[in-house]
């Protein structure tokens, strides 16, 4: 990390003469005095109480029992002055000449908060932190919200709020700053856009009032439309930035009331177009933890700064929040709240998670191929680690008959946007991606997610496989190992008992390892020989590749029998719609006959297919096959 970059960075080596103002606003503060002892245990038995004091002390986080500890009231971020003014007013508070029968029952009415969150398995801290949602309606009879958020509400079809949702709105509708962490695919995009456009009220020309970065161009234009059709009925200015915003935009007179970005673009637009941000009251981060990672935290730095805006409310979301990014965020923030849904960087429970022993490169191929053959349905993502990973992935299926397309970053904008469009509109039934659409996407009904190569991270793979099994839905993940993954395998094992899948012991026994970005490199997925796409591939090649057709189910350790692996040694074909045929197409089985005969030649034909001959010969034979059925 660069020292001294930024005040961000300063959260962990803070600089006391450089901030010095700050330091001696905070300096004389004791963290507040909660005041809410003797709260019931109910809600204690899960909290993770966050000591704010040195930076090796704050790392020590201990578990408090729950006989001992309170639930709210305890300060992980420093105190503001706006802040504390504003928790005065809180809900949760009582009057200052509280007689007791008022002071019990305001003690009764955290106990219901407690017990409220305990069965939604929200988890909270910081001072007076709000009531929890009960149900929508509340945002009028609690907040007074503008009917035609309600009404939009309805039209999308939400009819609970989800935990997130429940305690994360009335959080920034009081006016505090959060930092909240909930499973993918959880509705945490709602859970900010909801009470910024509630606390806009109304639509107005004065400057930029609302900020939300986002770390892909996908994703931000995603949120953009979230937000339009949640403000569906009243006339905000709601605007992505795009290249064509930056080139063309008149930055001195710019205004909107919601800018969406990546922080590259708002960068470029405060640098060169001297965008003024010193306006917005509402700053949201989405997927912080990324834009924190070393790649982006200089644009985010300049960003915050530029949203000079004492009286700023900022916010945190994600699925994943390692301890470095609440280094961070306490740095920065005032007197937030901290919202944890479920267990911190977990992966969601609806998705069901397979490890495959794939042996090799080719293995995957082959593991991949044979289990499009068997059960797979579509929509199927696929993650890899490269763009030229993903390019060769490409090569080797856009030749079946599958619907396959791929998106990475050499694409063009429009060209991305394209691939996710025929993505969400069923055209393209499985979709080849690098981690560029790993985090937030959200495409309704992902039934599986494949890790063709093994994620980089825990993270990674959280996000990578909750593009599947989101919104209460079911989904499948399917995570391909090779040899050089092993060592890295008990972390992701880790997540997956985490939540509640079964992972094979002799796993859990392997040596913890602590990774840092596994991304080894990978024998070439293609065995074309790159500068002659054109010729035919030499027979040598695809007499070597035969033998290791076994390695896709042989474990490594004699144990951990994969779900294809169990169906190999069965002999049996599962049911199930192959891929290759139109997705709901069943009973096709004379056809999977013939397929099964042919496996043999459809090996050999893996890679011998000329890179730019549309069809290959056995391809032919299949697509005239697919057409007569
Ligand atoms: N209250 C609700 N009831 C039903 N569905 C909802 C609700 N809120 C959001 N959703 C839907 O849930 C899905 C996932 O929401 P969203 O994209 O906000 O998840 P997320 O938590 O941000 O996930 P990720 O961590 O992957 O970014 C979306 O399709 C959204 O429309």
């Amino acid at each position: 990390m660069e020292k001294g970059a930024s005040f961000l960075f300063a959260g962990i080596h803070f600089d006391k003469k450089r901030f010095a103002a700050d330091f001696s606003r905070f300096e004389g503060k004791k963290e507040s005095d909660n005041g809410i002892e003797g709260l019931s245990s109910i809600a204690n038995s899960d909290f993770e109480v966050i000591e704010d004091s040195t930076p090796s002390e704050k790392r020590k986080r201990k578990r408090k029992s729950a006989a001992t500890e309170s639930v709210e009231g305890f300060s992980v971020f420093r105190d503001s002055k706006l802040t504390v003014a504003a928790s005065v007013n809180e809900e949760n508070h009582p009057s200052e000449n509280d007689p007791s029968e008022e002071r019990k029952e305001f003690h009764r009415k955290l106990e219901r908060d407690a017990l409220y969150r305990k069965k939604y398995n929200i988890h909270v801290s910081g001072n007076n932190v709000p009531s929890p949602l009960q149900n929508f309606a509340e945002l009028s009879t609690r907040y007074e919200c503008d009917p035609y958020i309600l009404h939009n509400l309805v039209e999308l079809g939400f009819k609970e709020p989800t935990p997130i949702q429940r305690q994360a709105i009335p959080v920034l509708l009081s006016g505090r700053e959060c930092f909240a962490c909930a499973p993918t695919g959880s509705g945490k995009t709602l859970a900010f856009l909801c009470p910024v456009l509630m606390k806009l009220k109304d639509p107005s020309k004065e400057g930029i009032r609302a900020v939300i970065l986002c770390p892909t161009r996908e994703l931000a234009s995603q949120t953009t439309r979230e937000c339009k059709k949640l403000a569906k009925g009243k006339k905000f200015s709601i605007k992505l930035v795009t290249k064509e915003v930056i080139r063309h935009a008149d930055f001195s007179k710019f205004s909107c009331d919601v800018l969406i970005s990546t922080p590259l673009r708002l960068r470029l637009a405060i640098r060169k177009k001297k965008i003024d941000l010193s306006r917005v009251e509402h700053l949201v981060l989405d997927e912080s933890d990324k834009l924190f990672e070393l790649g982006l935290l200089k644009q985010i730095d300049t960003i915050v700064k530029a949203c000079s805006n004492p009286s700023i409310v900022r916010s945190l979301f994600s699925a994943t929040l390692p301890d470095f990014v609440e280094d961070l965020a306490r740095s920065v923030m005032h007197d937030a709240v901290r919202v944890i849904v479920g267990r911190k960087n977990t992966a969601s429970e609806t998705v069901k998670q397979k490890l495959v022993f794939a042996g090799s490169e080719e293995g995957k191929l082959l593991a991949l191929r044979q289990s499009f053959s068997e059960s797979l349905n579509p929509p199927v993502l696929i993650f890899v680690q490269s763009k030229e990973r993903a390019k060769d992935l490409y090569g080797e299926l856009a030749f079946e008959n599958i619907k396959v397309n791929v998106i990475h970053s050499d694409l063009s904008e429009i060209e991305r946007e394209n691939v996710v469009y025929d993505f969400r509109a069923g055209k393209t039934w499985v979709l080849i991606a690098t981690d560029v659409i790993a985090r937030g996407m959200d495409f309704k009904g992902v039934n599986c997610v494949i890790n063709y190569d093994f994620p980089d991270s825990a993270s990674a793979y959280i996000h990578r496989i909750g593009r599947s099994g989101r919104a209460g839905r079911s989904g499948e993940a399917i995570t391909f190992y090779t040899d050089e993954d092993i060592p890295f395998l008990r972390n992701i094992a880790n997540v997956m008992s985490a939540s509640g899948c079964e992972v094979p012991s002799w796993i859990t026994e392997l040596q913890k390892k602590k990774w840092k970005k596994h991304r080894p490199k990978r024998d070439s997925i293609s065995n074309k020989p790159k500068d002659d796409g054109d010729t035919e591939q030499p027979k040598k090649k695809s007499k070597k590749r035969r033998p290791k057709r076994d390695s896709i189910v042989t474990k490594p350790k004699g144990n951990g029998d994969s779900e294809l692996q169990k169906k190999k040694s069965k002999k049996q074909r599962p049911e199930g719609d192959p891929i290759r045929n139109k997705p709901k197409d069943k009973g096709d089985t004379e056809q999977q006959k013939q397929k099964l005969k042919k496996r043999k030649l459809k090996r050999d034909s893996i890679s011998t297919k000329p890179k730019d001959d549309g069809v290959s010969k056995p391809q032919k034979k299949k697509s005239k096959k697919a057409e007569e059925a």
